[in-house]
């Protein structure tokens, strides 16, 4: 399967990727990931993203597309991928299809999950992220927020995004209401798009969201 998850920050695309990639045995492609490992590794690719994210904007599509389509030649996402935070605009769009018809394949669903904003700002704001998991950040504790403390879940240290401010929460959903949104009609127009609610608690989102792509399908 090859399904693209869209939705504004703090809709918890990443949860949710991480636990849908799992139900379906393919890998969870997160351009944020990509970039933060990036950074994290202290990459040329990592340095040119850093003041992008930094700002709450988008790293340019000429760094973007190629790193993601990279990722998607890798042998483990030859039968599918599960697509997080790409595409984020109509150029990287267009180009993703490109590259699915130069690879003779197809998208099988856009997954797209709603939230309403004040909940957005809400979550993102008090969200800590754990650092276990081999680097990647799945435990989320929201309430009440703690900079320092542990993961209630395995006991790892909490830590919080640098574009996890209220300031940068509103140029992020802004860049996503001017650039990401009107994706979203492009994919409505392929016919691709199951829409859902990403309130309420995690697992019952995963739920309503296997319940839509099944319907896709
Ligand atoms: N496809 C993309 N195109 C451009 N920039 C991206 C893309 N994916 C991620 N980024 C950069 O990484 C930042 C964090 O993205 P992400 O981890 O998906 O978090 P969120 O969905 O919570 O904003 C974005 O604000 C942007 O700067």
């Amino acid at each position: 399967m090859r399904i693209v998850l869209v939705g504004p920050p703090g809709a918890g695309k990443g949860t949710q990727a991480h636990l849908l990639a799992k139900t379906l045995s393919i890998p969870h492609i997160s351009t944020g990931d990509l970039f933060r490992a990036n950074i994290g590794q202290g990459t040329p690719l990592g340095l040119e993203a850093k003041s992008y994210m930094d700002a709450g904007r988008l790293v340019p599509d000429e760094v973007t597309i190629g790193m993601a389509k990279d990722r998607m030649l890798q042998p483990d996402a030859a039968k599918g991928f599960l697509l997080d935070g790409f595409p984020r605009n109509l150029g990287q769009a267009k180009a993703l299809d490109e590259f699915l018809a130069e690879q003779g394949i197809v998208l099988d669903g856009v997954l797209d999950l709603e939230v309403p904003e004040d909940e957005v700002v809400r979550r993102i704001a008090g969200r800590r992220l754990c650092r276990n998991d081999g680097g990647h950040v799945y435990h989320v504790d929201y309430n009440p927020p703690k900079v320092s403390g542990v993961c209630d879940e395995c006991g790892g240290e909490l830590y919080q995004r640098s574009d996890d401010t209220e300031e940068k929460v509103r140029t992020r959903l802004e860049v996503y209401h001017t650039e990401t949104e009107p994706i979203i009609d492009y994919y409505v127009q392929q016919g691709l798009v199951a829409t859902i609610s990403a309130l309420g608690k995690v697992d019952e989102v995963t739920q309503r969201a296997i319940e839509a792509l099944k319907q896709d399908n």
